[in-house]
């Protein structure tokens, strides 16, 4: 015999899983029917929770460091090395300076993201159902302690090590044994097994259920887990880069190698305009350093964790970051009718009744629980109808459950001294399966299919009695009694309606993929305003050619899978997939989950959904809703919108911060330099990083969901986006900030090649450079808010609807004015105190730009 684990003694006796369940039930003193709650809470105290050791905490000190030393840094630092080298401290200080702020920003940034993505545990918990008192109860995973009697169902996962003490599980251990084929697990097998995980009678924690019902007495919890002794399987999921943080990342490095070119560039230009060799150098390293976007990815990845908080208020867990923005680029989404489009809430409606046993084959045909409200609607309504709690189980010979590719379910029961069949299900199953006249069939399934148009939900219940327990589920459904129909309503949810309309208008098309019978689905479809144009049959689909069925699905129109069975949602995610579709598709059994696999973005349902199909999916549904995957996709367009309004932003400082330089080079050294390089940097660190990321956080552009959906090859950076960053923001700043340096120096009686070193012009340039560097931070405001829409007018976005943005730039414009009014600021950064007709001119500047690019949106608005 073998001892499978071995607790500390001070928390527990050592205990053999292995020996006969009722030693066991002794040695851990419960009973079948589970602990009382008191008893369970008191346990609690002495295991201590079912999780297990977490390895989070004590990381930030790496993650800081790796914001320091990633490669964009590593530029960088290299640069501020150079600058110390060529003796300038004051700009190597500065730069180092950059480099600390910017990787503490991006820290808190991910910090946040990262947070943003635990915290959707607390909109989830993992419950799991026990017996306390007799009673079924889902509580919190993590509260379950030795001695509580688990009710294992099919797609649950096994949320503590325990043994069987009734009942057959089918468990997918792939995850402990990387074995990937389910075993079997039976409570009365014989246990010769050499190792614990091979024992026929012992599930551990962290597998699955695929098959079956049983109830196992949980042994060992949390640490003591097979799974918790496995140290090196930590829970902590690793995060992969989306599409869209990988885009941004070449873009970003793209535009570091520009900087680099042009630094190295403006060396011998900077030379040639008569700087000295050491003062080309720093200016080459200011150009550089200024336009190095260190910043961009920190910034995306927190767009995108702000993106999967409010998609979890909205009731969509997104589990990936990068989620989001395929969400937001969805064209198709296939969705499941129960419950998703309809409340689930089913109630008997109308009754065809032949004899009068149907009532009776309602109740023992069943596994729901009135009490315990567990169970199938389908079955808590038949049941509620019935007036009854549920099954007498003690009477029940044999079960053979409701499975979605037969569609029906039976029971044998003893009735008195007689063994009775009860089977129901779907009308197209049952009724072949019962012994009638030829003509009466076609009669009944006539009648079947004008309740089905009436979006009536039918099952055909029949029974019969039989002298001995049949062997298999063939022999026992077959030669039955039909005993009677039953029409069951469950009304669309209220805000589907809408939420479909919203699919059409931002060109999403929406297919049904159903169990229920075909006209049910197209009435049910019909009335929330799916087109239902065509419905095909599981038996038409298995027929249809992969051609034709491609055609059926590129051809316009919405289409209605009735009857389908789990396999058909694969196929069809991947017909779809192969059509160029981005497809979200939802799905709750286990055998859901390789279709949401294999979409693009699979959604379970977070209330009716097994453990196995949440696993699976990318998305979960708190609220199962249709409406909150049409959230989502609002959610994931305005994030993705978002991010391309901050490239757009800091794209467009790139041209008032070059072109004075150019400039400077080009004229031979006649024009002087208009901008210090600590100037830059000023801009660079300080005024331009929270209205960046303010922008990140700008509500929905109106018209969002009436756009069509971003194709996939669509990148981040746009021809469009480059002509009003660079063409006109870029270019109109560039010349209001030149213009307002000349009339500084103009007015002061300069002339080109006059020397503003030292003598009476100093103070003029002096004033000069801080005009161009006060005009840079007037241009950035015009450019946050042009930067606020992609199409629509500054207008019907609401002037005021970001308050964020004006938070930064009401610190932007406060940090600007301490460089130029403070002494030892304007010491460092080389600025002096602008006189009023220089603030006069500077004022109309954010209008200009902004003016500008409203006209430009106009105009493409008008034109398209
Ligand atoms: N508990 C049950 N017992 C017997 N038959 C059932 C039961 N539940 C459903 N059925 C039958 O099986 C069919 C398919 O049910 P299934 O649960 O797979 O899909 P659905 O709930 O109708 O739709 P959806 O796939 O959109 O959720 C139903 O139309 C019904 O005829």
């Amino acid at each position: 015999m073998t001892t499978h684990l071995k607790p500390e003694p001070a928390e527990a006796p050592p205990i053999d899983a292995s020996e006969p369940v009722s030693r066991l039930l002794r040695d851990l003193r419960t009973t079948p029917s589970g602990l009382t709650a008191r008893e369970a809470a008191r346990r609690l105290q002495v295991s201590g929770p079912n999780a297990l050791p977490s390895h989070g905490g004590h990381r930030w000190p790496l993650a800081l460091l790796r914001q320091l030393i990633h490669p964009l840094a590593l530029l960088l630092w290299v640069a501020g090395g150079l600058a110390w080298v060529a003796g300038t401290t004051n700009l190597a200080i500065a730069i180092a300076a950059v480099i600390l702020l910017n990787g503490l920003l991006a820290f808190v940034q991910e910090q946040q993201a990262e947070k943003a993505v635990e915290a959707l545990g607390k909109y989830l918990p993992d419950r799991a159902p026990v017996l306390r008192d007799g009673q079924v109860w889902h509580v919190p995973a993590t509260e379950l302690v030795p001695g509580d009697v688990l009710v294992l169902e099919e797609g649950n996962r096994i949320p503590a090590d325990a043994r069987l003490i009734d009942g057959t599980v089918d468990v997918d251990a792939s995850m402990l044994t990387g074995e990937s084929v389910p075993v079997t697990r039976t409570a009365d097998a014989r246990d010769d097994a050499a190792r614990p995980l091979d024992s026929p009678v012992l599930v551990f924690s962290g597998t699955v259920c695929v098959a079956g019902a049983a109830h196992a007495v949980v042994h060992a919890t949390g640490r003591h887990t097979e799974i918790g002794r496995i140290a090196s399987l930590s829970s902590r999921v690793g995060r992969e880069e989306s599409p869209l943080e990988r885009q941004v990342r070449r873009v970003a490095w793209l535009i570091a190698l520009v900087a680099v070119v042009v630094g190295v560039g403006f060396l011998p230009l900077g030379w040639l305009a008569g700087l000295s060799w050491p003062a080309a150098f720093v200016f080459a390293i200011g150009l550089l350093v200024a336009n190095v976007p260190e910043g961009l990815l920190p910034t995306i990845t927190l767009a995108l964790a702000a993106g999967v908080r409010s998609m979890a208020k909205a009731g969509a867990l997104v589990k990936r970051l990068s989620a989001v923005e395929t969400l937001g680029s969805t064209t198709v989404i296939c969705t499941d009718k129960t419950g998703t489009l309809t409340r689930n809430e089913m109630s008997v409606e109308e009754v065809h009744s032949f004899g009068d046993a149907l009532v009776e084959a309602l109740v023992r045909c069943s596994t729901a629980d009135v009490t315990g409200s567990s169970g199938d609607p389908t079955e808590l309504a038949l049941l509620r109808y019935a007036g009854s709690t549920g099954a007498d189980l003690s009477a029940r010979k044999a079960l053979y459950p409701f499975d979605p590719r037969l569609k029906r379910m039976s029971t044998v029961d003893l009735v008195g001294d007689a063994l009775w069949v009860s089977t129901k299900g779907a009308p197209e199953q049952v009724l072949p399966r019962c012994t009638m006249p030829v003509g009466e069939r076609t009669r009944l399934l006539a009648l079947v299919d004008e309740m089905a148009g009436r979006a009536l939900r039918v099952l055909a219940v029949a029974g019969r009695r039989v002298p001995a327990l049949p062997g298999s589920r063939e022999e026992t459904e077959t030669d039955l009694d039909l005993l009677g129909l039953v029409g069951l309503v469950d009304p669309p949810r209220p805000e589907v309606a809408a939420a479909v309309a919203d699919c059409h208008s931002a060109g999403i098309r929406v297919h049904v993929v159903t169990g229920d019978n075909g006209r049910t689905a197209a009435e049910i479809a019909r009335r929330v305003g799916i087109g239902a144009d065509r419905v095909i049959s599981g038996e038409e689909l298995a027929e249809l050619p992969e051609p034709a069925l491609d055609e059926a699905l590129t051809a316009n129109g919405e289409i209605v899978f009735s009857r389908a069975a789990p396999e058909d949602k694969l196929r069809i995610a991947d017909a779809l997939r192969d059509c160029g579709e981005v497809v979200a598709m939802t799905g709750d059994g286990v055998n859901d989950a390789p279709a949401l696999r294999r979409a693009d973005i699979g959604v379970a349902m977070g209330i009716g959904g097994t453990d196995v199909a949440k696993e699976a999916a990318t998305v979960v549904l708190t609220d199962d809703n249709f409406a909150t995957i049409v959230a989502g996709v609002r959610e994931g367009r305005r994030v993705f919108d978002n991010v391309r309004k901050f490239v757009l932003y800091i794209f467009a400082h790139a041209v008032p911060e070059v072109l004075p330089f150019l400039l400077f080079a080009v004229s031979g050294g006649m024009i002087p330099l208009p901008l210090t390089v600590l100037q830059i940097l000023a801009i660079d660190l300080g005024t331009e990083t929270l209205p960046a990321l303010a922008l990140g956080r700008e509500p929905a552009e109106p018209g969002l969901m009436s756009r069509r959906p971003r194709r996939r090859s669509e990148g981040v950076v746009t021809g469009r986006m480059l002509l009003r960053a660079w063409g006109i923001m870029g270019l109109v700043s560039g010349v209001l900030v030149l213009g307002a340096f000349f009339a500084v120096l103009y007015a002061a009686g300069w002339h080109p090649g006059a020397d503003v070193t030292s003598g009476a012009l100093h103070a003029a340039y002096l004033q000069a450079t801080t005009a161009s560097f006060a005009a840079i931070v007037f241009c950035q405001v015009g450019t946050a808010f042009a930067a606020r829409t992609e199409r629509v007018s500054l207008r019907s976005a609401g002037l005021t609807t970001n308050r964020l943005l004006l938070g930064g730039i009401a610190f932007e414009l406060v940090f600007a004015a301490a460089l130029i009014y403070l002494p030892p600021l304007q010491a460092l950064f080389g600025t002096a105190a602008l006189p009023g007709w220089v603030v006069a001119m500077l004022l109309p500047m954010p209008v200009i730009v902004w003016g500008l690019d409203e006209v430009f949106r106009w105009a493409t608005r008008h034109s398209a």
